[in-house]
């Protein structure tokens, strides 16, 4: 089955990371743009780790992962360098209700899987090649980027502010159109 793209609100949700080196890194500082309920679990905490940690007052306990410290958490990652212990923690959290795990070497225990993205104000641009080559969705992130310009913000706010004031209907579903068609057009001829 294939992956269904979806964006999650994290508002009311505790992420639990379970390792403190490279990977833990790179899934920690994706994540801190989208929330700041993160705690860790780590025998060893690289220094940018630990650095991130402290300036975001994230809670910490710096010991070797133990069974049922899974529970209670939203989502899970699972970043050792342990195969066998990311297999017990994803079937540790099957016992928990709603809980969502990702184990960063073995997909077949991934809930979810984390996507390349691009944010530019109240835009999202997620990539995902399904897990078959996260090289791929790095380097065409990189790509986009540089397709889309800055001013996408204050494009965004201001149809933001359009749909509020502008009555419902049709008028304004075709006038919103042709907007974003003209404004992305705007983009070939800027270059
Ligand atoms: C996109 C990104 C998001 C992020 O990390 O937030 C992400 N991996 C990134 C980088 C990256 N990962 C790897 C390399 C080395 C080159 C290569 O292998 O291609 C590079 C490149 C680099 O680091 O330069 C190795 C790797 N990755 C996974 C495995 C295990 C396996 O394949 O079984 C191994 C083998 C480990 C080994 O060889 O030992 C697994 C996963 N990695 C995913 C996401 C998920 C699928 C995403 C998709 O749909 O494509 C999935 C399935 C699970 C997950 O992690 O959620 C982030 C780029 C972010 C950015 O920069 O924008
Ligand atoms: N999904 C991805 O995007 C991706 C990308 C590259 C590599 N990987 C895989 O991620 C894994 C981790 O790589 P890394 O570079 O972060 O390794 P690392 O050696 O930098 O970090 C491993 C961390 O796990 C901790 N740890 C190990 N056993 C533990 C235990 N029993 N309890 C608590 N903490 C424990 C260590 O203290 C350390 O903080 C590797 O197996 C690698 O193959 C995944």
């Amino acid at each position: 089955m294939a992956y269904f793209p979806a964006f999650l609100k994290f508002d009311d949700k505790s992420i639990l990371i379970v390792g403190g080196g490279y990977v833990a890194l790179e899934k920690l500082e994706h994540l801190l743009n989208f929330s700041s309920n993160i705690t860790l679990i780590a025998r060893d905490f690289s220094d940018k780790v630990k650095a991130l940690i402290d300036e975001n007052s994230l809670t910490y306990f710096k010991k070797d992962y133990q069974i049922g410290d899974a529970k209670g958490f939203d989502i899970v990652i699972a970043a050792i360098d342990d195969f066998s212990l990311q297999e017990s923690i994803y079937f540790e959290t099957r016992d928990y209700n709603n809980t969502l795990c990702n184990c960063v070497d073995l997909q077949k225990y991934c809930d979810f899987i984390f996507p390349a993205y691009i944010k530019k104000g109240d835009l999202t641009v997620a990539i995902s090649t399904s897990g078959s080559s996260p090289a791929f969705a790095k380097n065409f992130k990189e790509y986009l980027k540089n397709l889309i310009p800055s001013s996408v913000e204050d494009f965004l706010k201001e149809v933001k502010a359009l749909r509020t004031t502008m009555p419902k209907g049709r008028e304004r579903m075709e006038f919103l159109d042709k907007k974003a068609k003209d404004y992305i057009k705007s983009w070939s001829k800027d270059s």
